[in-house]
C-alpha cells in the first residue's frame, strides 16, 4: 500500500461515517433561496454568504475575509442593489506545501414549485438515492463537498496535504459581476501563493463514467426591450389599431436562430475556429450516445443523432437560445392584454475564436436592422446584460494526472476527458491573472437537471464525490 492509500483508507471511512451530517449540511444550504437573478431575493444571497462564513469558522479556517463588491451596475431595477460578497478563506500556510485555490458559487438559478417541481425546490428531499433540490448539483453540493472534506480531515486530526484558498462567489449565475476585478486586485495579495485552481461546478457527460473537464463555452447574454403604449391595454379596444411591442419582439427574436439551431446573424459562425483533423479524431473514444442525451432531456427531440455531432455542437460550436420574455402574460387562463413593455432575453454560447466585443456589435446591429425593417414607432433597444469567456486548456499536466488518480481510486475507472457546453465565466480569469493551471473536477451526473426542475445530485455522487475531491488534494499535494 502506498502512503497516500494508507491515508485515504481512514479518510474515506470517516467520510462514510459523516454522511448524515454531510446531507444535513446540504439540506441547510439548499434551504436558503440564494437566487442571484431575482433582485427581491438578494438578502437570501447575503444569507448564504453568512452561512458559508459560519461553516468555515466552525471548520477552523485560518482566515475568513468577506469582500464587498459595491452596487450592481445597470441594467438593474434597483439602482442601489448591493452585489453579494466574495467569501475568501484560507486553511494552512505551510511554505513546503502547494497552495490550491478552490472556487465555487453559492448562488443558484431561480426555482418555483409551479414550474413543475415535484416538491418544494428549497427543501432538500432524499428519494431513490437522489438528493433533490435547487443547487444540489449546481453548485451547493460540490461546495459542501469541499467543506465535508475539511470536516473529515479535522475529525481525524489529519493534516491537509495542501494549503487551501477558497474563493466563493454569489453572482456566477448572473455573470460573475465584480469577480474579474477582485481577482486582478488580489492576484499578488490574497492569491499570492496560489499555484493551481480547482473548480467543481460542472457535470459528468453521461451517467456512468466520471470525467475531467478541460474546456467550457463562454456566454454572452442579451436583452431586447420594446416599449409602446403608456400602460397594458385591452386587446378588444386597441388590438389591430396600435403597433404592439410583443408582436415586434417575437418578430425580431424569430430572426436570430432557425429551428435547427443555426445562428442566423451574419458574421457569427465565420468567427468559429475550424475543426482540425486531430480534434475530429478525439470524439470517437468518448463514452456517450444519443440515448443519454434523450434521457437527460426527458424527450426524443435531438437535432443530431451521432455522438460526434452532438458533442461538437455542445462543446465547440456556438449556440443561441431564446430564454424568455419579461412583461409578457404568462399565467393560466386567457387574459386579453396587450403588454405595454416587453423585454426578450437570449444568449449565445461562445467558442474559440469568437471575439466577444465583435459578437456584441454584430448582435446589436442585426437586431436594430431587423427592428427597422418592421417600421414600428415603438422604442427599441438591445443590450448586453453580461458576458463570460470560453476556456480551453491542455489536459496533460500535474492537476489532471492527480485528478485521474483520484477518480480511479474512488470510482475504479479511468475518467474521460471532456469539454462542457455550459460556462463558468471566471475560469479564464483565474488562469490568466494567477498564471495557474485550472482543473474542472465535476461531482454530479449528466442527468442532474441543473437549471431545470427537480435538480438532483445522486447521494453516491455527493459522498464518493467528497472522497474524490479529498483524494485529489492528496495526490496533487504529493506531486513534485
Ligand atoms: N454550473 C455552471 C453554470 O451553470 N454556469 C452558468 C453561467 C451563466 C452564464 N450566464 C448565466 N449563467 C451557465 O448558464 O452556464
Ligand atoms: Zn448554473
Ligand atoms: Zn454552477
Amino acid at each position: 500500500m502506498s502512503s497516500i492509500d494508507t491515508t485515504l483508507s481512514p479518510l474515506f471511512a470517516k467520510i462514510d461515517e459523516l454522511k448524515p451530517q454531510f446531507i444535513q449540511r446540504l439540506t441547510d444550504a439548499v434551504a436558503i433561496p440564494s437566487v442571484s437573478s431575482d433582485e427581491t431575493l438578494r438578502p437570501k444571497v447575503f444569507a448564504m454568504a453568512d452561512f458559508l462564513k459560519e461553516e468555515l469558522a466552525k471548520l477552523g479556517a485560518d482566515d475568513i475575509t468577506i469582500k464587498d463588491l459595491g452596487i450592481q451596475p445597470p441594467p438593474v431595477s434597483d439602482p442601489e442593489l448591493p452585489l453579494p460578497p466574495i467569501v475568501l478563506s484560507k486553511f494552512g500556510s505551510d511554505p513546503n506545501k502547494k497552495t490550491v485555490l478552490i472556487y465555487g458559487h453559492y448562488d443558484v438559478q431561480p426555482a418555483l414549485l409551479e414550474d413543475g417541481w415535484a416538491s418544494d425546490p428549497f427543501t432538500l428531499v432524499e428519494k431513490d438515492g437522489k438528493l433533490i433540490g435547487r443547487g444540489s448539483t449546481d453548485d451547493k453540493g460540490p461546495v459542501m463537498g469541499w467543506l465535508n472534506s475539511l470536516q473529515a480531515h479535522k475529525e481525524l486530526g489529519l493534516e491537509l496535504p495542501v494549503n487551501i484558498v477558497f474563493c466563493f462567489e454569489g453572482m456566477e449565475e448572473s455573470g460573475s459581476i465584480g469577480l474579474d476585478t477582485l481577482i486582478a486586485q488580489e492576484a499578488k495579495k490574497y492569491f499570492k501563493e496560489v499555484e493551481s485552481v480547482c473548480i467543481s461546478d460542472n457535470y459528468w457527460l453521461g451517467t456512468k463514467k466520471p470525467v475531467l473537464t478541460y474546456g467550457l463555452r463562454g456566454c454572452n447574454y442579451y436583452q431586447i426591450s420594446i416599449k409602446g403604449p403608456g400602460a397594458d391595454l385591452h386587446s378588444g379596444i386597441f388590438g389591430g389599431v396600435i403597433h404592439e411591442p410583443m408582436t415586434d419582439l417575437v418578430n425580431v427574436m424569430s430572426k436570430l436562430v432557425d429551428i435547427n439551431g443555426n445562428i442566423l446573424i451574419p458574421g457569427v459562425n465565420e468567427m468559429v475556429a475550424p475543426v482540425t483533423e486531430k480534434e475530429a479524431s478525439l470524439y470517437k473514444d468518448i463514452e456517450f450516445d444519443v440515448d443519454e442525451l434523450n434521457l437527460a432531456a426527458g424527450s426524443n427531440t435531438a437535432i443530431y443523432q451521432s455522438k460526434k455531432d452532438i458533442l461538437m455542437h455542445r462543446w465547440r460550436f456556438p449556440s443561441l437560445s431564446l430564454h424568455g420574455i419579461e412583461g409578457a402574460f404568462s399565467g393560466a387562463g386567457a387574459k386579453t392584454v396587450i403588454p405595454a413593455k416587453v423585454v426578450g432575453k437570449f444568449s449565445i454560447r461562445t467558442v474559440p475564436d469568437m471575439d466577444s466585443k465583435k459578437l456584441d456589435e454584430l448582435v446589436i446591429n442585426f437586431c436594430n436592422e431587423k427592428f427597422k425593417e418592421l417600421k414600428s414607432p415603438n422604442q427599441f433597444t438591445t443590450e448586453l446584460i453580461h458576458d463570460g469567456a470560453y476556456w480551453v486548456s491542455d489536459p496533460f499536466n500535474n492537476e489532471f494526472t492527480a485528478a485521474k488518480l483520484a477518480t480511479e481510486k474512488v470510482w475504479g475507472v479511468e475518467p474521460d476527458l471532456t469539454r462542457e457546453g455550459g460556462s463558468i465565466p471566471i475560469t479564464l480569469t483565474f488562469e490568466k491573472e494567477l498564471g495557474a493551471n485550472v482543473l474542472l473536477l465535476p461531482m454530479g451526473k449528466g442527468d442532474d437537471g441543473a437549471h431545470s426542475i427537480n435538480e438532483k445530485l445522486n447521494t453516491p455522487n455527493y459522498i464518493e464525490g467528497t472522497k474524490t475531491l479529498s483524494a485529489y488534494l492528496h495526490y496533487f499535494g504529493a506531486t513534485k
